[in-house]
């Protein structure tokens, strides 16, 4: 019998039925084909334009097949977390990491909410330590977490008493009281909630007015905030604090609570999140040293208080090799961004189904020892040391100093991590002065932490670099996948975050595109599956695809500008196969947001979005990459502005979200510059054709039908812009951008009559 309970098998692997998917791809894959071939076969008979079509489309076929191949089979898992006490004799100490990083962009109260939703989890509290590190060295920061963990001492037993569904409490206070289950309107309930929701309000207040305060003239730093005098952000010592310890060791009190802002120093390059986690990791490891490490960003909180039993289930239920890490899906709970969810939904279950999904840098549970370096292969002898395949016997101090940097209380916690053996530290306080040393910002020097251990340095995307190198040793990852949904962050708010974000991804994916650590080699010379090369492939040239999606987009302005043509004629049978092509690739997006839920409008919102961000963020993406490798410039990591969506419950309403949410938000960034210029050459072309300031033909066809509906269409993508224009204030597009945009399409319309002359 308990041999039965043993094999009980902790999750099922599920592979959903695709063939009407699949039909669908291949067919769009042969009109693209017959579409090349119908051009090569009329190269002849056509212009320069022919030819560019040609080549774009190439490209566009070719990212087409990366994406087919990507999602050809789809997998989920389905969790039985129940059977866990029934498997495992003891649930394994896991890490929690939160990440912020400046307390204006990311104001404290979100930070405070998702600490809050994690040490409030349903687990052992002696398992669980949570660790924030945070980039900004603020007192604010700290401030808030000393509160929230007096909070938290009512909160958390409230949660577990009540089984409290949503452990954030910004979120839990919003619900409506009179959806919660029956059992729950007892009078001591409603007694207890009234208590918790005002306790809340008064930390939402506390956290408001300290905010206010120190914006003022500045917070005193005396007592325990004495450590912030004089810290400057980017130049200050280690501060490590522990704000709650679980000293009892009690499995139903507080998880530990911890504090970082590792040290910064000018000169020494800190590598953002990267350089943060690599921190976290190291502290973490003298202090507490779980085999398994969580990590959320600071507007991630967990919204399904089972998930780490959940990640649990796929991480203790599979062979060691199978899952080196666990991800969440990353969805908002703010605006749902429709993309993300069917970009989970049709290409991220596929990668599931090759090698595991791609790692998303938030709600993600990791293996320690994978993430210190270690090969799926690498074996255990007799005594329980492991040897690398690169590196040798891991145990020889020598190598470890060069892996692992020059602490040996460190190195030995590495080594049991490395082995798999669980460290039972009773006292936190007994390694401060060593967490201080491996948070110094020269610690990581003549290490390997950045390049073979830890989070990866080198792209702005550290997560898809550090998964990729995680991917490329031959290990495979799970996806987890509960409903509700296992974390909910915030949608960056706005056009302007929007396009820094894209911005930031298309650099950094580049940037991993252009490395020795690409996709390509990484399946070489490594370990990386192909189909799991291709699905990198794919995401990685985000960034190339932009220049492409430019030039196609400028092809029928240019084709009416000069009177040429770049599809075929009306009255040609060739022109079925384009047509065909744009039918159905809409009618199948089209269908795939229904399926999924949403409406035509999103669709279309979504589908315009896609092509402005493409043509303008991901572009400037390309630039920033180029500029780098030239040594022009550094790619900077820069933050996604959260909106405070939390503090509403104290003060009343959700002012963020108002009507004007949805229009666009201009400034004088070179990427509007980029999207007006596209707008103004489309308008530009459609002026001239329609005034009949067409040149001749000369022999060849002119312009015709085609062109203009392509140069429209890209206007109706454009839409936002056009608005732009006649807007006045933040909702309009600058004076200053429009006359940079005028000139660029004057030097358009000179070129491309001047290329035509030729
Ligand atoms: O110097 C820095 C910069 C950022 N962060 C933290 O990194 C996280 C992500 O930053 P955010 O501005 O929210 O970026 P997003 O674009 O929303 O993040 C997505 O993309 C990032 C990679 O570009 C991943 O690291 C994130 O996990 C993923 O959610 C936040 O918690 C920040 O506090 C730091 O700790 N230090
Ligand atoms: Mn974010």
């Amino acid at each position: 019998m308990a041999a039965n309970l043993f094999s009980l098998p902790l999750y099922e692997k599920i592979f959903p039925k695709n063939t009407a998917q699949r039909v669908l791809d291949i067919t769009l894959l042969s009109l693209l084909f017959s579409l090349l071939i119908y051009r090569l076969l009329s190269l002849r008979d056509h212009g320069f334009p022919w030819l560019l079509a040609l080549l774009f489309e190439s490209c566009f076929t070719f990212n087409w097949v990366l994406i087919i191949t990507t999602r050809w089979t789809p997998l989920y898992y389905k969790t039985f977390s129940h059977l866990l006490e029934q498997r495992v004799r003891e649930l394994p100490p896991v890490d929690m990491f939160v990440t912020t990083a400046d307390p204006v962009l990311e104001p404290p109260i979100i930070t405070v909410n998702t600490v809050l939703s994690l040490m409030a989890v349903d687990y052992p509290t002696n398992k669980l330590a949570c660790y924030v590190s945070d980039d900004g060295c603020s007192p604010l920061n700290y401030y808030a977490l000393v509160e929230a963990s007096k909070f938290a001492k009512l909160w958390i037993p409230f949660c577990k008493k009540y089984n409290v569904q949503i452990r954030a409490p910004f979120k839990y206070f919003q619900l409506d009281q009179s959806i919660m289950s029956s059992e729950t309107h007892s009078l001591e309930f409603q007694q207890e909630w009234k208590k918790m929701k005002y306790e809340y309000e008064r930390l939402s207040r506390n956290i408001d007015d300290a905010a206010r305060k120190h914006e003022a003239f500045g917070f005193a730093l005396v007592g325990e905030f004495a450590v912030f005098s004089n810290v400057e952000r980017g130049n200050h010592p280690a501060i490590v604090k522990i704000i709650l310890e679980n000293k009892e060791n009690l499995s139903d009190g507080i998880p530990h609570l911890i504090y970082i802002s590792r040290e910064k120093r000018p000169k020494h390059p800190h590598h953002y999140k990267a350089g943060a986690m690599n921190a976290l990791t190291r502290v973490s490891g003298l202090m507490t040293n779980a085999p398994f490490m969580l990590n959320v960003d600071c507007d991630m909180f967990v919204n399904n208080p089972e998930v780490v039993r959940q990640a649990m289930c796929l991480l203790l239920g599979s062979k060691e090799k199978d899952c080196a890490f666990v991800q969440c899906p990353q969805l908002y709970h703010d605006s749902p961004t429709d993309t993300l969810v069917l970009l989970h939904e049709y290409v991220g279950k596929g990668i599931v189904g090759i090698q595991g999904p791609f790692y998303g840098g938030s709600g993600c549970f990791h293996r320690r020892k994978v993430i210190y370096g270690l090969w799926p292969d690498d074996t255990k002898d007799e005594s329980g040391i492991y040897f690398n395949s690169v590196n040798g016997k891991v145990d020889g101090d020598e190598i470890l100093v060069k892996e692992f940097g020059n602490s040996k209380e460190f190195i030995k916690s590495a080594g049991h991590a490395l082995k798999g053996k669980t460290d039972i530290r009773m006292n936190l306080s007994n390694s401060l002065d060593t967490a201080h040393q491996v948070a110094g910002s020269a610690y990581e020097y003549g290490s390997s932490w950045g390049e073979k251990v830890g989070w990866i340095y080198g792209s702005t995307v550290e997560d898809i670099l550090t998964g990729l190198t995680i991917h490329k040793k031959g290990w495979r990852s799970g996806y987890c996948t509960p409903d509700p949904p296992a974390f909910l962050g915030c949608a960056p708010a706005g056009s302007l975050a929007v396009m820094t974000q894209q911005k930031r991804w298309s650099t950094g994916l580049l940037e991993i595109l252009c490395s020795k650590n690409n996709p390509i080699s990484a399946t070489l010379k490594a370990n990386l599956q192909f189909r799991m090369c291709v699905a990198y492939l794919w995401i990685t040239t985000w960034g190339l695809r932009s220049i492409f999606e430019l030039c196609y987009a400028a092809l029928p302005a240019y084709c009416i500008i000069t009177n040429s043509n770049f599809l075929p004629k009306l009255q040609e049978p060739g022109i079925y196969i384009p047509v065909a092509i744009l039918v159905m690739y809409n009618l199948y997006t089209l269908s795939e947001y229904i399926r999924t839920g949403f409406s035509i409008h999103s669709w279309w919102i979504n589908q315009s979005m896609g092509r402005v961000i493409a043509m303008t963020s991901w572009a400037f993406g390309v630039l920033n990459v180029v500029l780098k490798h030239l040594g022009l410039a550094e790619t900077v990591f820069e933050i996604t502005q959260k909106v405070d969506r939390q503090s509403s419950t104290a003060s009343g309403g959700n002012d963020n979200i108002d009507e004007n949410a949805s229009k666009f938000i201009f400034d004088e960034s070179p990427v509007f510059v980029a999207g007006t210029t596209i707008l103004l050459v489309q308008l530009t072309a459609l002026a001239t054709g329609l005034l009949g300031l067409q040149p001749p033909t000369g022999g060849g066809q002119g312009s015709g039908l085609g062109e203009v509906f392509c140069s429209v269409l890209v206007v109706l993508w454009f839409r936002p812009f056009v608005e732009g224009l006649f807007r006045k204030g933040k909702y309009g597009i600058p004076l200053s951008t429009i006359c940079k945009s005028a000139a660029l399409t004057s030097l358009f319309v000179y070129l491309s009559k001047k290329s035509y002359k030729v």
